[in-house]
């Protein structure tokens, strides 16, 4: 079963996770629109050393699906809106699934401070959650709109982590997460009516440039950990197997692991390595 057909937005997919999930869906044949930031320095964009949202959209293309990429500051409810106006009048108000990625603060260097919440000034709460918890709030708000009014049921997934249930990183960190987790539970409440499931991932510490980069300039257990992390495209693969899944609706409102998904719909890494179960994360979230 391909996603053929399929209309699909990732947020901020230049990089990291969102750029794994919008190539696996490219892969699997759907329309993928690709949001992220416009590039200030315009001599980037054809080059192959720097990932852009364009090369993205490229690959998309390259792979079997139609890549779109939308320059959008998910900081900017406007632009989010006439986002998912444009997908509206593109596609006669067809759209399948908003995967919820884009998140500002991985890029700064503050986050690898590990300071006590007080030692940072109050403004850094928003750089973890405005464009991660709040923007996905947002997206999730049109993408709604876009599924009830045109009633063919739909698929947000919401990318999280292990925040949600225990500290990591700092305190913001985690309050995002876990407030991303109860949008997850309670917004598929109010969407199960109209057929469009809800569901949070959470990968485990996943191989991207930025977190690479970080590791060769780090000696910690987290960058020994890497060897045996996901590629970015694990959790695009995880993301297909969901808006694959017939019975979807069962998992609607809960989060998952995205090892615990590749175990449940039998799907590998694309280095092939069958990747183990994370049983921390499986027994915080009572799986
Ligand atoms: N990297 C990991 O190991 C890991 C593990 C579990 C969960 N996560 C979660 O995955 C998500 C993505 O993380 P990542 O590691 O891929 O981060 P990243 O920094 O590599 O990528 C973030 C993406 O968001 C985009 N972005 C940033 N600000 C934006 C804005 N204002 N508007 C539009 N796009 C914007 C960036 O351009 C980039 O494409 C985060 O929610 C993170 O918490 C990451």
């Amino acid at each position: 079963m391909s996603l053929k057909g399929k209309v699909a937005v990732v947020t901020g997919a230049s990089r990291g996770i969102g750029r794994g999930i919008a190539l696996q869906l490219g892969q699997a044949g759907a329309k993928v629109y690709v949001t992220g930031r416009e590039p200030k320095n315009k001599i980037i964009i054809n080059d192959p050393k720097f990932p852009t949202l364009v090369q993205t959209a490229q690959e998309i293309t390259k792979r079997g699906g139609q890549g779109i990429h939308v320059y959008t500051d998910h900081a900017n409810d406007d632009q989010v809106k006439a986002l998912f106006d444009r997908i509206d009048a593109e596609n006669k108000g067809k759209l399948d699934i908003l995967v919820n990625n884009a998140f500002a603060a991985i890029e700064s260097d503050e986050i690898y401070q590990f300071k006590k919440f007080w030692e940072y000034e109050p403004g850094f709460y928003d750089l973890l959650n405005n464009v991660g918890l709040r923007g996905h709030y947002v997206a999730s708000v049109f993408a709604a709109r876009l599924f009830v009014k045109h009633g063919r049921g739909g698929l947000i997934v919401n990318v999280s982590s292990v925040g949600a249930k225990k500290y990591f990183l700092n305190a913001p960190y985690g309050v995002g997460k876990a407030g991303l987790d109860r949008m997850t539970a309670d917004t598929a409440i109010d969407l199960k009516p109209h057929n469009v499931a809800v569901v949070s991932i959470w990968p485990g510490p996943v191989r991207t440039e930025t977190v690479l980069k970080r590791a060769d300039e780090d000696t910690s257990e987290f960058a020994k950990g890497l060897v045996v992390a996901e590629t970015p495209e694990y959790p695009g693969k995880a993301v297909v197997a969901l808006a694959k899944d017939p019975k979807i609706l069962d998992k609607t409102g809960k989060a998952f692991p995205t090892s615990f998904l590749g175990k449940e719909y039998g799907f590998k890494d694309i280095d092939d390595r069958e990747l183990p179960v994370n049983q921390e994360f499986v027994e915080l979230l009572k799986l």
